[in-house]
C-alpha cells in the first residue's frame, strides 16, 4: 500500500485546517492560563492552614487528577440536562471544552504551584517580614516570583500537553483540527493521509508555540543574566546621581527609655526550654555583642525581638513603648509601627535573588513608599550600595557577587529603611575568612556612627573591640554581662565574667 502523497500535500492548503488550528491555539492559550490562575488559588488554598481551604483544595485536586479528560468533556457538555439553565454556556461546545480543559489543567497546575511555592527558602519570607513587608506584599514581590521561575519549565510542559489534550474536544463535536480530520476521512477512506496531517498540524502548533514559551522561559531565567562589573567612570557617573538618606539625627539620649528593654524574656520549642527569662536592656546607640556556646539560644533571642518567633512569655519594650507580650496575639499596628525601628542581618544573607544587588536595596522602601519617588529612590539605594563599597556591582545578581559582599549589599539593604536598631545574626558564619574582615568593617563603621546594634557573633576580638558590652548566654540563660574591659579583667572573684574570659579565649 503506498500513500497518497498529492492528497496529503493538499491538506496543507484547506482552509478548515486552518481555521481548527486558530481555534486550537485559543483553546489551549485560554485553558493554560486560566488553569494556571485556578491552579495557583488552589495551591494557596492546599498550604494554607485552615481545614476549611485546604481539605477542599487536596479534594480538588485529587479527583480531578484521577478522572479521565474525557469523562469531565462529556459530563460538562450535559451538565444542561440536569441544569437546563447552564444550557446558553455549557452548550457552547468550545465553553464546555474550555471548562474542562480550566479545570483539569488546574488540578495539574495547582501541584506543580505548590512544588514552586515551596521551593522558596523560608529565609526569603523571614527577610521580607524583617523588611516590614506585609504577607500579601512578600508573596507579590518575593514568593510568587521566584516561585513562577522555578515552576515555569513544568508549567510550559503543561502547554504543550493542553494542546496535545484539545484533539479530546472533537468528541463533544467542537470544530479543531482532530474533527476536520475525521470528516474528512470519514468520506474519502484516506485515514493514514489524513492523520499524518493532523499530526504534522499539530507538531507545528507545538513547536512554534512551545518554543515563544521557552524563549520566554529564558528570559525569565536570572542565573543566565551576567551583568558586568561597572566601570570606574559608570560608577563616578552614578555616585553624582547618589543621594545620602536621611538618617535619624544623634540626639541626647540621656533620660530616654532604653532602645530595647527584654523583661522575662521565654520561649520553648516543645518541651525545651530555650530561653529562661532573659532580662536584657540595650541603651539607644549601644553595641551589644552576644556570644555562648552553640545552640544556648542566642540567635532565638534575636529572633524573638523581631518576632520572627514568638514569645512564650515576657515582653519586649521598644523605646518605651510596649512592642510584644509574651502568650498574647501582637497588636498588628504596634508590630508594624515597631519592626520599622528594627532592621535585621541574616547569617546567610537571604538576598533576593530574582533581584539585583540595586533592587534588592530598592524594595522595601518602594513597597513602603518611602520615598515616594522611584528616582529618590534609586539615588538613595545607590548611595547605600556606595558605602558599603559595591556600587561598581550595583546590576549584577546575587549568584554572581561572593559572600562577603552579599552580606553587605544585605546591610545596605536594612539600612535603606533607616532603622533605629540592627540586630545581627552572625553575620560572618557563612564566610570565607577573607571576607569576614570586609563584613565587620561595615558594622563597625555603623557602630561608629551610633547605631544600637546588637551583634550575636562567634568573633571574638571583633566583640571585644566594638561592643559596649559583651553579654554572654549559656543553656538559655545571661551567664554574664558586662564590658570587654571587665570581661578581660575578670578573675576569680567575679566568676561569671571569668567564664565568659575563658570562653572567648581571652589569656589572662
Ligand atoms: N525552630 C526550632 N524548633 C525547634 N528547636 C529549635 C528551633 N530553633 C532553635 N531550636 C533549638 O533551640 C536551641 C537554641 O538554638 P539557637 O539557634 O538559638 O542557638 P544559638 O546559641 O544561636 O546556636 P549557634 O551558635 O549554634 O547558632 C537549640 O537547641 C536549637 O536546637
Amino acid at each position: 500500500m503506498s500513500l497518497d502523497w498529492e492528497y496529503f500535500f493538499s491538506l496543507f492548503t484547506m482552509a478548515s485546517f486552518y481555521k481548527a488550528c486558530v481555534t486550537v491555539v485559543i483553546l489551549s492559550t485560554l485553558s493554560w492560563i486560566l488553569g494556571l490562575g485556578l491552579g495557583f488559588v488552589v495551591a494557596c488554598a492546599k498550604m494554607s492552614t485552615s481545614r476549611w481551604m485546604n481539605i477542599p483544595a487536596g479534594v480538588f485536586i485529587w479527583f480531578f487528577r484521577s478522572v479521565p479528560l474525557l469523562v469531565v468533556l462529556v459530563f460538562v457538555y450535559n451538565l444542561p440536562q440536569l441544569f437546563p439553565s447552564t444550557g446558553p454556556y455549557l452548550g457552547v461546545a468550545f465553553i464546555s471544552g474550555l471548562v474542562s480543559l480550566v479545570i483539569t489543567e488546574a488540578a495539574y497546575m495547582a501541584e506543580i504551584h505548590r512544588s514552586g511555592l515551596l521551593s522558596v527558602a523560608k529565609g526569603q519570607r523571614e527577610a521580607g517580614h524583617a523588611l516590614n513587608i506585609g504577607f500579601l506584599g512578600i508573596q507579590r514581590l518575593i514568593i510568587i516570583p521566584q516561585a513562577i521561575r522555578i515552576s515555569m519549565p513544568a508549567l510550559i510542559n503543561e502547554y504543550v500537553t493542553v494542546i496535545k489534550l484539545s484533539s479530546l474536544v472533537s468528541t463533544i463535536s467542537l470544530v479543531e483540527i482532530l474533527q476536520v480530520g475525521q470528516r474528512l476521512y470519514s468520506q474519502n477512506f484516506l485515514v493514514m493521509e489524513t492523520l499524518l496531517a493532523v499530526a504534522v498540524y499539530y507538531v507545528a502548533i507545538v513547536t512554534i508555540f512551545g518554543s515563544v514559551l521557552q524563549w520566554v522561559e529564558k528570559k525569565l531565567d536570572v542565573p543566565s543574566r551576567k551583568p558586568e562589573t561597572l566601570t570606574d567612570s559608570k560608577c563616578a557617573e552614578l555616585r553624582k546621581q547618589a543621594t545620602a538618606i536621611p538618617m535619624r539625627e544623634n540626639v541626647d539620649t540621656k533620660g530616654l527609655p532604653p532602645a530595647l528593654n527584654l523583661k522575662k524574656i521565654r520561649k520553648q520549642f516543645g518541651d525545651h526550654e530555650v530561653l529562661k527569662q532573659i532580662d536584657m536592656q540595650i541603651k539607644i546607640g549601644e553595641v551589644v555583642s552576644i556570644i555562648g556556646p552553640s545552640g544556648s539560644g542566642k540567635t532565638t533571642l534575636i529572633r524573638t525581638i523581631n518576632l520572627l518567633e514568638s514569645l512564650n512569655g515576657g515582653e519586649v519594650v521598644l523605646f518605651g513603648e510596649d512592642f510584644i507580650k509574651g502568650g498574647q496575639k501582637p497588636n498588628s499596628k504596634t508590630v508594624r509601627q515597631g519592626l520599622q525601628r528594627i532592621g535585621m542581618v541574616f547569617q546567610s544573607f537571604n538576598l533576593f535573588p530574582h533581584k539585583t544587588a540595586l533592587e534588592n536595596i530598592m524594595l522595601a522602601p518602594r513597597y513602603h513608599g518611602k520615598p515616594q519617588d522611584k528616582e529618590v529612590n534609586r539615588n538613595q539605594a545607590l548611595y547605600l550600595l556606595d558605602r558599603v563599597g559595591l556600587l561598581a556591582h550595583a546590576d549584577k545578581y546575587p549568584h554572581q557577587l561572593s559572600g562577603g559582599q552579599q552580606q553587605r549589599v544585605a546591610i545596605a539593604r536594612t539600612l535603606a529603611l533607616s532603622p533605629d536598631i540592627i540586630l545581627f545574626d552572625e553575620p560572618t558564619s557563612a564566610l570565607d575568612p577573607e571576607m569576614v574582615g570586609e563584613v565587620l568593617k561595615v558594622i563597625q563603621d555603623l557602630a561608629k556612627e551610633g547605631m544600637t546594634l546588637v551583634i550575636v557573633t562567634h568573633e571574638m576580638d571583633f566583640a571585644l573591640s566594638v561592643s559596649d558590652r559583651v553579654v554572654m548566654m549559656e543553656h538559655g540563660v545571661v551567664q554574664a554581662d558586662a564590658s570587654p574591659a571587665e570581661i578581660t579583667n575578670a578573675n576569680s572573684e567575679t566568676p561569671d565574667l571569668l567564664r565568659a574570659k575563658q570562653f572567648m579565649g581571652i589569656e589572662s
